[in-house]
Order: C-alpha cells, then sequence, then structure tokens
C-alpha cells in the first residue's frame, strides 16, 4: 500500500473522473508474474477494485496486453469494457463486439513447427500460441534465453515484416507494424473513452508505447517499478483509489 503522500501525490495527476479513462496493462502490472502464463491469479479484490474504477469513469476502463483477447477474457471476463490483445493487433472496442484484428504477414508455419520440436526436446521451455505470432517462455530454464533468442533472430532474418519482442524471461516472434501505443489511440477513439484523457498503467518495455501516447494525447503515463513498486502496490492503489472521493473528485 502505498503511503499517503504519495498517493495523494499520484491521484493528483489524473484527471478527473469524467474526464479519465483507464487502461492497464496486465502481466506485471494487475498480476504478479507467475511461473508459466496459465498460472497467473487475479485476486478477488482487483475485480472489486476494476468494478468499482469502471463505475466511476463512465465505463472507460481497459486492458491493453500482450496477450491474445481470450486469454484476457478467461482472466478478467467482461470487467473491462475493451481489450487490445497481442500488443495491439487485436482490439475489441466493447464487451461481446467483433474484434478488429490488424491487417500484417502471416508467419512461416516452419517458424512455429520448429519452436514446438524444440519445446519437446528440451524441457521448460514452453511455446505460447497466439493468431498472429508466437512466444518462447524460458522462465523455467533461463540459460536457454540465449540460444532461443539466436534461433529466433534467424528466423526474423529471414523474412522482412516480423521482429522479436523482448519479455519477461521471454522472447515473443510477431508481425512488426503495430505495438500497444497504437492499441491506446485505437480504444480511445470510441465511447465510451473518447473524449476522456487516458491513464495508462504498464511495466514493460511493450508498455512504453502506451506510456508514450497517453502523454502525447494529454493524459498520464505511470509504470512499474518506477511508479508503483509491484502489482501488489498497484492493487494497493486501485483499491484506494476506488474508496477514495466521490462524483467529480478523487478526493484530493
Ligand atoms: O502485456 P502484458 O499483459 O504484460 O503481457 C505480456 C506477456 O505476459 C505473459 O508472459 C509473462 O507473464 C507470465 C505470467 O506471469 C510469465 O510466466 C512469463 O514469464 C512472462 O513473460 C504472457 O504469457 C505473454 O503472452 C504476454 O505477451
Amino acid at each position: 500500500m502505498t503511503d499517503t503522500s504519495e498517493f495523494h501525490a499520484q491521484i493528483s495527476q489524473l484527471p478527473p473522473p469524467d474526464r479519465t479513462a483507464f487502461l492497464f496493462d496486465f502481466d506485471g502490472t494487475l498480476v504478479d508474474i507467475a511461473p508459466t502464463p496459465d498460472s497467473v491469479v487475479v485476486p478477488d479484490t482487483l475485480k472489486a477494485s476494476l468494478r468499482a474504477l469502471r463505475g466511476r469513469v463512465g465505463g472507460a476502463l481497459g486492458v491493453i496486453s500482450g496477450r491474445a483477447i481470450d486469454q484476457i477474457d478467461h482472466f478478467l471476463d467482461d470487467l473491462p469494457y475493451a481489450v487490445a490483445g497481442e500488443h495491439g493487433i487485436a482490439v475489441r472496442h466493447a464487451p461481446g463486439a467483433a474484434i478488429e484484428r490488424a491487417d500484417l504477414p502471416v508467419m512461416p508455419a516452419a517458424w512455429l513447427e520448429e519452436a514446438d520440436a524444440v519445446a519437446a526436446r528440451v524441457p521448460g521451455v514452453l511455446v505460447e500460441r497466439k493468431r498472429a505470432g508466437f512466444v518462447l517462455h524460458f522462465r523455467a530454464v533461463p540459460a536457454k534465453g540465449d540460444a532461443l533468442r539466436a534461433m529466433a533472430e534467424r528466423w526474423v532474418g529471414s523474412a522482412p515484416g516480423f521482429h522479436i519482442q523482448a519479455a519477461k524471461m521471454a522472447w515473443e516472434i510477431r508481425p512488426a507494424g503495430v505495438d500497444k501505443g497504437h492499441a491506446l489511440n485505437a480504444v480511445m477513439a470510441s465511447a465510451p473513452f473518447a473524449g476522456r484523457l487516458p491513464v495508462f498503467v504498464g511495466d514493460d518495455v511493450t508498455d512504453d508505447d502506451a506510456i508514450a501516447q497517453a502523454r502525447a494525447l494529454g493524459g498520464v503515463g505511470f509504470r512499474l517499478p518506477e511508479d508503483f513498486a509491484d502489482p501488489t502496490a498497484f492493487r494497493g492503489f486501485l483499491a484506494r483509489l476506488a474508496a477514495s472521493g466521490e462524483g467529480a473528485s478523487w478526493g484530493v
């Protein structure tokens, strides 16, 4: 939990509730990093905070994640109004709406086949599939990180239009051209986000594009661990914010 002066310094940077749109990264921001993608835990207290905050900002609360949208649905159900997945390649503007996908090059199938073969051979290497690409996870075998990176560099060096997204103990191979800054812009263009100021919070290199874009639009970008020590601290902030002030004020 942030102390009172830090909390007030943070909320004093926020636009008033009727002008705020919240957009949050998922892994490492809303939830703690876990040994595998499937094993993250979403505390009930976080769900309660997100529900309350979504009400305070007229529904304008979304998630911008590297994960596929169905993964965010699995963990958060319909709590976020809008969800952008795969680092902005897929965007769903409202619960139940169609998913818009960026028109990007299709990845050579041979790359995924080679990745699967490596994962079958090397215990601890995990391949996470997404529609436009895949992630090579090595959290369970950190010593394999360099070799996996070299393999991924060989792939992307052989075909233009793809790049390696550095992640936490993982390399993601995906089409280039869309990032979380594009995702933030896309979400902010529709109701109930349009006309509000984005407050984006993230923790990783992929989030820096959205932080920069939130600031470029006149909003706020916070980053972990610089602004919140870890997801526990950030969840504490959200819980306190949800309970703070009323109507047109956050309580400052
Ligand atoms: O943009 P995010 O919502 O932060 O998603 C980024 C990636 O997060 C996931 O991987 C990371 O978190 C896992 C669970 O804590 C962890 O096991 C893994 O080592 C991390 O790299 C997710 O699996 C990826 O698809 C996301 O791109």
